[in-house]
């Protein structure tokens, strides 16, 4: 089983890198800083990235960042790759150069979303100074946040990410998306550290490849804070504030010039697996998240 100790960065492409890194710095608090071709290297901790953002012809989310503990764990996981016959491609010394990382492996799941499993990050350690003066992000061991990603394979991505990735789960809903629609399940995924979920699979498809990326602050003060900046900068609320259920996070959902979602929130669990059960929530928030001001809003 792989060792996955969280979500290390996300990799996204815009046509509107500008904008990206206008977000990033006033609303979002991030620090940005650019690379050799104008690519946006957003920094959160004292990692020298969490989001890279590089400039294309569509706006969409790329790949989803993975860390092993070491090169022993990186290397076991390639080896349960091959074994379970996943064809994985390791990163040139170019890659590593641009991810900032020792070594890399690319993969892609049975849903098509790309994985990137990586080890040994290069760091300067510089310190995070928030633009708009946000004290931190949380991190750490619990990596840098979670992201939701389309599984129109769903069955099949699922055991791939239990049996051959390692992921557990945390808990389930099913997203009734009209009275009479099929429901849509929702798995909620943990690796290796306490965050409630790390990953959750979204069971429909998604143009841009990621339902949303969630990013959590220290405190409620921080949430209010960037929702005011939002508002200022004129950036979609995608949904309103509001309280989760199952991981009790306090957050808002805003867009990106990727075409997925950032939530902005704080107060996740964190959870320790050998005491907790798994289970099915038939709501979403314990108050607010009005969804249909942004995902589910009426066409037109
Ligand atoms: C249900 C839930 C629990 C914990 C989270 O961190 C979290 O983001 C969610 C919401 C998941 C999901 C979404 O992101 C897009 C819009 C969705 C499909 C809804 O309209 C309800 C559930 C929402
Ligand atoms: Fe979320």
């Amino acid at each position: 089983m792989m060792d996955i100790r969280g979500l290390a960065y996300v990799v996204a492409s815009s046509r509107d890198l500008a904008a990206w890194r206008r977000q990033a710095e006033d609303v979002l608090g991030m620090m940005v800083e650019e690379g050799p071709l104008g690519d946006l290297y957003i920094k959160m901790d004292e990692r020298p990235f969490r989001l890279f953002v590089s400039g294309g012809p569509a706006d969409r989310y790329v790949a989803s960042g993975w860390e092993l503990a070491g090169e022993e764990a990186f290397e076991q996981a390639c080896a349960e790759l091959e074994r379970a016959g996943v064809p994985f491609e390791r990163g040139c010394a170019e890659l590593c150069a641009v991810r900032r990382v020792n070594g890399l492996a690319s993969l892609r799941d049975p849903s098509g979303n790309l994985h990137e499993l990586v080890w040994g990050v290069r760091s300067d350690f510089r310190r995070f100074v928030s633009p708009a003066g946000v004290p931190g992000f949380v991190t750490g061991e619990l990596g840098m946040g979670h992201t939701v990603l389309p599984a129109s394979n769903f069955d099949e991505t699922w055991a791939f990410l239990r049996d051959v990735m390692g992921f557990g789960l945390s808990d389930i809903h099913r997203f009734q998306p009209a009275p009479d629609a099929p429901a849509i399940p929702i798995y909620f995924l943990h690796c290796n550290n306490g965050r409630h979920h790390s990953l959750a699979l979204f069971g429909g498809p998604v143009p841009s490849g990621c339902v949303h990326l969630m990013v959590e602050v220290e405190n409620l003060v921080e949430v209010g804070r960037a929702h005011d900046r939002m508002q200022r900068a004129g950036v979609k609320l995608m949904a309103t504030l509001g309280q989760h259920v199952n991981d009790r996070m306090t957050s808002f959902y805003m867009d990106t010039p990727s075409g997925f979602a950032i939530e902005y929130g704080f107060g996740g669990l964190v959870l320790d697996w050998t005491r907790h059960s798994v289970f099915e929530a038939s709501e979403v928030s314990v108050w607010g998240h009005d969804f249909g001001v942004g995902f589910n809003a009426p066409a037109g």
